[in-house]
């Protein structure tokens, strides 16, 4: 087992620069499925676990699949199997958005029933509910979730009961190559749905209105493999603006694009941290002291959940109390009790925390629980007093590339050791190209 050991006290400065967008990239490498001609080249893409499990799902398919120097290649001209099966799931949630593009190809897409995860219990009924409305009749029963569509699928109209991502991502994958017109309703925002219709569009689709409430897909009758670069991760950015600001630093995060955090900006500037837009990226300059403030995870352009637990280890540092809302995600406080072992006075009232800032944070032994949860406990351990160990750090690697090394160039006091012998390791996404 590795560890991140994390020593508190520095200030950060300097710049680092944000990779290609996890949650863009997922979608994206599902959707080169469609392509039934011509390869498509993915740019941007980064080293993270999570690249590396959705192309094994796309080899097990039959696709043919390359990933060097931050390029995919997916080739999905031979014939795809339809099967996604439960060692992929269990690995990567987001291998069920295999499922709109092998059920638009084959007319049939077997995949196994993701169960919950430690965030909640992220049901995917929407996404069946769209694939129902387009002509698929789905059964679930031993342990998997079967699409199958008598012929093409066809267009539909379809309301979402929650703006969903992944339902959106999914449905809009199926409806490209169905027969006639899409609408999906009250769609998820996020400029993830962007970029995957983007792509979407250079493989020949014809997607209209993503990132407004409804999109609109008029079915073509084949796809083609496309080059696209994907967009800048504004998680893994935002991360980074908060590490620039708990430590009272000044560090530039090149790639940032600033309409993508407007929510998150908003509410930092309330607790008086000071960005300045240049030519390449975001300038985050923290301020002597922080001012405690209210949050409420909502869907695109609402603050994203994502970040609740990385502006949760923000506000255990400001001064005065704070409430944290989470209206996203049914349980996605299990950093708490973690935040708790480094002295955090924090309490959990339903779906909010109560938090009383400034904290006396102490370093401890922590254990990551989800992948932010990861990265809000690494925070937390630049201010911290002592030294703060992070375990579980396979979470940390599904969604952050060389998290410690970037922050060591930045000036934190951090390691990633092995955790037998605390001699410095690499991490796995560290190591170049696992499977070229
Ligand atoms: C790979 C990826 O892009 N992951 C992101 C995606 O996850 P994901 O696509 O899983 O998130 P969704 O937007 O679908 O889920 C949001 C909420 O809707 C519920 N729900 C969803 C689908 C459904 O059919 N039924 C249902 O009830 C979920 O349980 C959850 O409570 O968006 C989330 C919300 O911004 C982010 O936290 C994740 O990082
Ligand atoms: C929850 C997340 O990802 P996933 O949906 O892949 O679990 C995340 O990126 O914070």
């Amino acid at each position: 087992m590795e560890k991140i050991i994390v020593r508190g006290g520095r200030r950060l400065s300097g710049s680092v620069k944000v990779e290609g967008a996890k949650n863009a990239v997922l979608p994206v490498i599902a959707a080169s499925l469609l392509a039934s001609d011509g390869k498509s080249v993915i740019r941007d893409v980064p080293t993270l676990s999570d690249v590396y499990t959705i192309n094994e799902v796309l080899r097990y398919l039959n696709a043919d699949v390359t990933f060097k120097n931050n390029e995919v290649t997916v080739d999905a001209s031979r014939e795809l199997k339809v099967e996604a099966p439960f060692e992929y799931v269990r690995k990567m949630r987001a291998s069920v958005l295999v499922m709109g593009s092998l059920l638009a190809r084959n007319g049939r897409a077997r995949v196994a029933l993701p169960g919950g995860c430690a965030i909640g219990s992220r049901p995917i009924d929407q996404h069946l509910k769209g694939f129902e409305a387009m002509g698929a009749t789905v059964k679930v029963g031993n342990g998997f979730i079967e699409a199958e569509s008598n012929g093409r699928l066809h267009g539909a109209k379809i309301y979402l009961d929650f703006p969903s991502v992944g339902a959106t991502e999914n449905i809009m994958m199926a409806a490209t190559l169905a027969q006639g017109t899409t609408i999906i309703e009250n769609v998820a925002k996020e400029p993830e749905i962007v970029d995957l219709a983007n792509f979407l569009n250079k493989m020949g689709a014809k997607v209209r209105g993503a990132g407004t409430g409804t999109i609109r897909i008029e079915g073509v009758d084949v796809l083609f493999g496309a080059d696209h670069t994907i967009i800048p991760d504004r998680i893994e950015a935002g991360t980074f603006m908060v590490a620039a600001a708990i430590t009272g630093g000044n560090v530039l995060v090149r790639g940032a694009v600033p309409e993508h955090l407007t929510s998150l900006i908003a509410k930092m500037e309330e607790m008086g941290v000071m960005f300045e837009e240049e030519a390449d990226g975001l300038r985050v300059i923290g301020p002597e002291k922080l001012k405690a403030v209210d949050i409420k995870t909502m869907p695109h352009p609402g603050f994203p959940t994502d970040m609740q637990s990385q502006m949760m280890a923000l506000l255990l540092h400001a001064n005065g109390t704070s409430m944290i809302t989470e209206t996203v995600f049914e349980n996605r406080f299990m950093h708490v009790e973690e935040f708790r072992r480094m002295n955090a006075d924090i309490k959990i009232e339903g779906r909010s925390v109560i938090l009383n800032g400034p904290c006396n944070l102490q370093g401890a032994e922590v254990a990551a629980t989800d992948l932010r949860a990861a990265a809000a406990l690494i925070l937390t351990g630049l201010v911290a007093d002592g030294v703060t160990r992070v375990t579980e750090l396979k979470h940390l690697d599904r969604g952050y590339v060389d998290f410690h090394q970037k922050l060591a160039v930045l000036g934190a006091d951090i390691e990633r050791v092995s955790a037998v012998e605390e001699t410095p390791s690499f991490p796995k996404a560290f190591v170049a190209d696992l499977n070229a």
